[in-house]
């Protein structure tokens, strides 16, 4: 979605939501563009060791050279043990990233992308383009492009990597290249440590070992037995073969973290033996592998697939072999590339005995307290939290859970339902540290919109934690910065929002030097994809222990999922991530077996997070939690409307024939636009009446030097909307104002006539959301017009000024709607005084509207809550809710219990925890 939103032209017709929390990548520095190289200071002085004279080759000298340049703070020994440690520039430059931080490093972006990715003629310079502007071709031809770069990855991931980089392509690039050089080239923690003097709790890991497919040849004594595989293993010894065996290797290598996979182990040896093991490995899988299975192996289609499934059976290697080259179209290669996806289900599957491993450790302890009688053993509320507040019973086992992954040195997910009080159960677990003389220092990251909630909930809650709060603007954290760092104030916990803990070089150097004790992340879905700079700069912040709470930990994908594992997780999964990238971002290829091979996706899925996840509904705990209850109002468009949504629809579908390239996302939010409300198009301000206006406006002494056409332009690229306003503020086009019924003219508007008036008279208080703040702007000469007392708030609210509009809304029972912009009022906030939610316009990503939804649904409501959703008929929206609706059941098939004992929660604590973590 966030593609729609850059593709759009109106500037603010979508909620650019000032604090969602993008990262400023362009507020580096651009006078520090042009540096050169130091000559001076220690960093250059490298010929002061003479096992560096001796062994520096040119190549090495460049790479120190260039390293120099942008890590000038470091000496020159550290950065050749980065460079030994790597074979490439760009991987020594990334790892350098990674170990130093960008500390003292001045337009890292800049620099790597210019010098390291030179392209005479090719460059395009993305960085100096508005968005907005950025054609859609443009972003198609960027986004093919580093496809190419990277064919494994899903084409909506990197869309989604280019969307987190404004679009530019070296910026993507690098993000993901740092991604992938972290898998491939990090230098062992230990050597970390060295480098950089303190622990870094990143995604460290051994360097990678032989590749296992060289090394996939016939022994003599086999050579001889096989004339023709004999041929073929020597072909495999050169040019193309030999490179892509290296490179799927290098993909499918690192191995876990403790040992290598059995299957390198076999390889690793010329043992004839194991060879044979390999080999029936191989004819196994080829004999029992489903279709989609198949289609994994690395250049198999589906024909392909299917054609080896009708070979079969394959009952030796040999055999398998003849009818492989018999067979038109089957190539042998296909036979050796079957080792990388043995490889990784291999990988996989250890990942997941290491998980159950864990399960079973905590399996134990519960044991140990049903045994000892829960009252020994489980823990209670912590006497600091606030005696008049008391933790609900899921809370505390929230709370034990908690504190058994802290005993076993476990990180974890507090994935409860929105509204449960995750906020709540991660304040009552720091008290509880502190009881037990952790006093921190600890770091709270939270999006903008819910930090005052945070410091609320604080307050509330355990006024004796001592909370520091790291906000505001740059010179105040400069100074804050300071304070920390010579401990000038006394804190126990940091508060902070995503954007002030990384935007800047500063901000991510402090939380690399503050020995953090935990680190909890809320709302951490926002870690969901790990190619995201985001991502990469919050794992370096030094901290023994992560928590992330999210109340949708699964929206589209398992990789997702994943992702949010590695992150709390790095020692356990960053071994295996590309292994687990490929298992869980492939798609099934065909529909027939999609329903096992998913399944069996999810039972991998859901045995690796069974540790490390606790997410509970609110139908499971909440007993008392009065219903929600949906409702789906499918409405007619207006005439008018309807007629221009068929000729918009025709159009398209015109330009889309014509045009194979044409953006087929802008298209759909062309549709979504006409659908939701006709004025956010233009068509009622006809050429004709620009061109008139245009004129008129040189009478207004603000444009009275303008020149007409350019106002004109300008006009051209304005919706109805937009042009009404302007209409409305300069008197001499005063007259083009339209007419108020074309301001209430759609077929949602007529709906939602009727159902607030009902609603008003059986007394409930309502809360409108839309995605879209233009549409927020026509809502509001709704609600005047029918004369609704209203509050508004959405990403141009500033953010000291949320929780008093949200406060005032709360208590001041005769505002009647609060109308919100999903990205700025979807995330964390409390509104539990209204009982009917409105979405106005439904997200494409079903998990935003259930977030949104959940603002009433929560803790302290105690009415019925009305969910109601506004999907025009006939339109684009009904296929977005069906596709949302299939989203949803990935969750559902990931939640359910196998047993179907959901809802039957036992009263001991001890049974309760238990249950609570599936054990
Ligand atoms: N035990 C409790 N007693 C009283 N109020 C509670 C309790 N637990 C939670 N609440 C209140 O319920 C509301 C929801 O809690 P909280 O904001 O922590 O939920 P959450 O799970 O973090 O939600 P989200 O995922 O939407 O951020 C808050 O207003 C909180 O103060």
């Amino acid at each position: 979605l966030s593609y729609f939103r850059r593709c759009e032209k109106g500037v603010h017709f979508i909620d650019s939501e000032s604090d969602n929390e993008e990262l400023n990548h362009k507020s580096l520095s651009r006078t520090e563009m042009q540096l050169t190289p130091k000559t001076n200071g220690s960093s250059l002085n490298y010929s002061s060791s003479s096992h560096l004279n001796v062994n520096l080759g040119d190549s090495a000298l460049t790479k120190l050279r260039k390293l120099t340049e942008l890590f000038p703070h470091r000496t020159s020994a550290e950065l050749m043990q980065v460079i030994e440690s790597t074979s490439t520039l760009d991987g020594a430059v990334a790892s350098g990233l990674i170990l130093f931080g960008e500390e003292g490093m001045t337009s890292f972006t800049y620099l790597y992308s210019k010098t390291y990715y030179p392209c005479e003629g090719r460059y395009i310079n993305l960085e100096s383009q508005d968005d907005d502007t950025l054609a859609d071709e443009k972003k198609e031809s960027i986004l093919k492009k580093l496809h190419n770069n990277f064919p494994d990855l899903d084409k909506e991931e990197l869309r989604e990597v280019l969307n987190e980089h404004d679009w530019s392509y070296w910026e993507a690039l690098e993000a993901l290249q740092v991604f992938a050089n972290q898998e491939d080239e990090v230098p062992s923690e230990s050597e970390a440590k060295n480098i950089n003097g303190n622990e870094i709790t990143s995604n460290f890991k051994k360097q990678p070992k032989e590749m296992p497919l060289m090394q996939l040849k016939q022994t003599p004594a086999a050579e001889e037995q096989n004339g023709k595989i004999k041929k073929h293993d020597k072909s495999r010894k050169g040019g193309r073969i030999i490179q892509r065996e290296t490179s799927d290797s290098e993909d499918s290598e690192p191995l876990s973290s403790d040992g290598d996979s059995s299957l390198d182990e076999d390889y690793s040896s010329a043992d004839e033996e194991v060879e044979g093991v390999c080999r029936t490995k191989i004819v196994s899988f080829l004999q029992d592998a489903t279709l989609d299975e198949l289609t994994l192996i690395p250049q198999c289609s589906l024909r392909k697939a299917q054609k080896i499934t009708e070979l079969r059976p394959f009952n030796n290697w040999e055999t398998l072999f003849q009818m492989f080259q018999r067979a038109n179209g089957l190539s042998e290669d296909l036979i050796w590339h079957c080792k990388t996806i043995i490889n990784e289900r291999e990988v996989v599957h250890k990942l997941m005995c290491r998980c159950a491993d864990i399960s079973q450790r905590l399996e134990k302890q519960v044991t140990q307290i049903i045994d000892d009688g829960e009252s020994n053993s489980t823990i209670e509320q912590p006497d600091i939290l606030n005696k008049s507040l008391e933790l609900k019973a899921y809370q505390l086992v929230g709370l034990n859970w908690l504190a058994l992954l802290h005993k076993h040195h476990v990180n974890g997910i507090l994935a409860d339902e929105m509204g449960l009080g995750k906020t709540v159960q991660a304040i009552a677990f720091l008290a509880f540290l502190y009881q037990k003389g952790d006093k921190g220092p600890h770091l709270i990251t939270v999006p903008a919109s819910t930090l005052d909630n945070w410091i609320r909930e604080f307050k509330h809650w355990c006024p004796e934690l001592k909370i520091l709060l790291y906000y505001g603007s740059l010179e105040d954290r400069k100074l804050l910065r300071s304070d920390i760092l010579h401990k000038i104030v006394d804190f126990n916990v940091i508060v902070t929002t995503y954007s002030c803990s990384i935007s800047n070089a500063d901000d991510r150097s402090l939380f690399r030097r503050v020995k953090l004790h935990y680190a909890v992340f809320d709302e951490g879905h926002m870690l969901k994809n790990m190619s995201t700079i985001r991502y990469q700069h919050l794992m370096t912040f030094n901290a023994q222990h992560r928590l992330l709470l999210t109340g949708t930990p699964l929206q589209n994908n398992l990789l997702e999922l994943m992702s949010l594992l590695n992150f709390v997780m790095p020692n356990m999964f960053s071994s295996s991530t590309s292994e687990i990238r490929r298992m869980f971002s492939s798609k099934a290829k065909t529909s027939d077996e999609q329903s096992t091979f998913e399944k069996g996706r999810i039972a991998h899925a859901k045995k690796i997070m069974k540790p490390f996840i606790l997410r509970r509904l609110k139908s499971e705990v909440l007993q008392q939690l009065p219903p929600k209850q949906d409702r789906l109002e499918i409405c007619s468009m207006s005439e008018k409307q309807g007629q221009a949504y068929t000729a918009l629809f025709k159009k398209l579908k015109r330009s889309i024939n014509r045009n194979e390239k044409s953006d087929l996302c802008n298209v759909m939010m062309q549709l979504r636009k006409m659908a939701n409300h006709p004025l956010l198009h233009r068509q009622y301000y006809t050429a004709d009446k620009l061109r008139k206006m245009s004129k008129l406006m040189k009478k207004e002494p603000t444009h009275r030097d303008a020149n007409p056409d350019l106002i004109f332009e300008d006009m051209e690229v304005m919706t109805d909307f937009e042009l009404h306003l302007l209409c409305q503020e300069f008197g001499s086009i005063r007259n083009f104002q339209l007419d108020k019924n074309l301001l209430l003219d759609s077929g949602k508007f007529q709906i939602l006539e009727q159902m607030l008036e009902d609603l008003k008279t059986q007394g409930s208080r309502v809360v409108l959301f839309s995605q879209f703040t233009m549409m927020l702007d026509i809502l509001e000469v709704f609600l005047k017009h029918h004369k609704y007392r209203y509050l508004r708030m959405d990403g141009k609210t500033q953010i000291s000024e949320r929780i008093h509009v949200i406060d005032n809304f709360n208590t001041d029972m005769d505002i009647f709607v609060f109308l919100l912009s999903t990205k700025a009022g979807g995330l964390g906030i409390n509104l539990t005084s209204a009982n009917v939610v409105i979405l106005h316009d439904i997200d494409c990503n079903p998990y935003n509207d259930k977030q949104a939804e959940d603002r009433c649904h929560r803790v302290g409501q105690t009415k019925t809550v009305h969910i109601i959703k506004l999907v025009s008929k006939g339109t684009i929206e009904e296929s977005m809710l069906k596709n949302g609706q299939q989203k949803l059941k990935l969750e559902h098939d990931m939640t359910s219990s196998e047993t179907g004992e959901e809802g039957s929660i036992p009263l001991n604590m001890a049974t309760l925890l238990k249950a609570s973590l599936g054990l």
